[in-house]
């Protein structure tokens, strides 16, 4: 039964022209992409003693782990078992089943990922996926598909051309198109003598990658960029600039990490812009603090803001929203469930957000009243449609659904 407290909300909210149950409709209708990284630390199943390398680094060691697929799966169904609505899995390409058939990145198939299409299929959800350019020694001095050896550069290449092959598999089992996102570490620690040759010979790849054409119903191809990394200070090859451009170029996804930036940067800023160009973007929801750009994501002001601009802006649509944090210092499945209940937290704001008044009266260029209903309508009461929602989800709602996280800890993840 809906609490008095949401009832009075719809109310509230209907008094600043909110409709509430449109709101939480729409919120039903929009999936996360939860990312398999965060269960076990970025480690994958090549191999168990793998180590993460290429700038990417996780702090923290809270036990109980994921250690092989059975115990991830598990994990990311509790995970998902905390968080309203119907989501995604987004899966890297080291976290294949090579058990009975071991290959190297460039020899990758369907085959080694049958087992998660197979096992999206009962959660009925969709997948995405990533080509895994790190955590291997041919990546090791920082430089994969820029790289100045041939080898090399070739050697990245066939992988990511595996990982296309992959998607498109995916998105076709599924029925639901896999967005397959390409991040590279490639850069270096200090001044570059020639910015130039590695970025032309990333384009060379990436136009070599993305040569045959795939079915967009089954495949969306994105490519990520990034300020900064550690080993990487002050120089990445897929910088902003260039992976804008590639992607206006040809028209493909480009992703946008929340923490890949500037700290004083927007990312909320550039979403209006980008899709002046490109009609789909892909997001890494993340927190950057400092030096790491993947905190779990919390409802904080950029958070919201880049939620406001999607929903403002009618860009739900042309919006794909995927995670990317990895935290080892707390629970991993808490760190899952607080990440992914913030951003449908940040989402759920934005739609109760008076959006078509505070139009209106920019329209009429009453500044003062706009800014006067931002700021009134951040105290109404959200957190009452929150908790119906969850309701309606069958989910815990707040500070009651870490007890439950606290019942997996002590039944499972403390015995492994
Ligand atoms: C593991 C992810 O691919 C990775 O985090 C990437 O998306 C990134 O953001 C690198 O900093
Ligand atoms: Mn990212």
């Amino acid at each position: 039964m809906s609490s008095s407290v949401f009832k009075e909300s719809i109310e509230r909210y209907a008094e600043i022209g909110v409709d509430v149950e449109k709101a939480l409709s729409t919120l039903e209708q929009v999936p996360i992409s939860m990312h398999c990284w965060q269960g076990d630390d970025v480690g994958g199943f090549e191999s168990p003693d793998a180590e993460l390398g290429s700038g990417l680094a996780v702090t923290g060691n809270y036990p109980g782990k994921a250690r092989s697929i059975d115990e991830l799966r598990q994990d990311i169904e509790k995970a998902m078992s905390l968080v309203p609505g119907q989501h995604r899995l987004n899966l890297h390409a080291i976290y294949g089943d090579f058990s009975s058939d071991k290959a190297d990145r460039d020899a990758i198939g369907v085959q080694h990922f049958q087992s998660w299409i197979d096992w999206c299929k009962t959660q009925k959800i969709g997948m995405d996926f990533n080509p895994t350019c790190f955590s291997h020694p041919k990546a090791d001095d920082g430089m994969t598909l820029a790289h100045s050896d041939e080898s090399i550069r070739q050697f990245w290449i066939e992988h990511c051309k595996c990982c296309r092959h992959i998607g498109a598999e995916i998105g076709k089992q599924l029925g639901s198109a896999c967005v397959n996102n390409i991040w590279v570490p490639d850069g270096m620690k200090d001044s570059p003598a020639d910015r130039t040759a590695p970025r032309q010979r990333l384009m060379a790849s990436l136009d070599e990658i993305l040569k045959e054409d795939y079915n967009t119903d089954h495949l969306l191809d994105a490519v990520e960029s990034k300020l900064f990394g550690i080993g990487s200070e002050t120089y990445v090859v897929g910088s902003h600039d260039f992976y804008l451009g590639y992607a206006i170029k040809n028209q493909i996804l480009y992703c946008l990490d929340a923490g890949h930036f500037h700290p004083t940067e927007s990312i909320a800023d550039k979403i209006s812009s980008v899709l002046q160009y490109i009609p789909e973007i892909l997001l890494h929801v993340s927190r950057g603090v400092r030096w790491d750009s993947d905190h779990v994501v919390v409802l904080d002001d950029p958070t919201k803001a880049i939620f406001e601009e999607i929903v403002r802006g009618d860009h739900l649509s042309k919006v794909h929203i995927g995670l990317d944090f990895f935290d080892a210092s707390i629970n991993r499945i808490a760190a899952w469930a607080i990440g992914t209940r913030a951003t449908q937290k940040a989402l759920l704001l934005a739609l109760l957000s008076p959006n078509e008044k505070l139009k209106q009266l920019e329209a009429a260029g009453d500044y003062s009243a706009r800014l006067a209903l931002m700021e009134d309508a951040r105290m109404l009461p959200a957190g009452a449609v929150w908790e119906e929602f969850c309701h309606r989800n069958q989910i815990a709602g707040d500070f009651k659904w870490l007890d439950e996280v606290r019942a997996y800890e002590s039944e499972v993840l403390s015995k492994r």
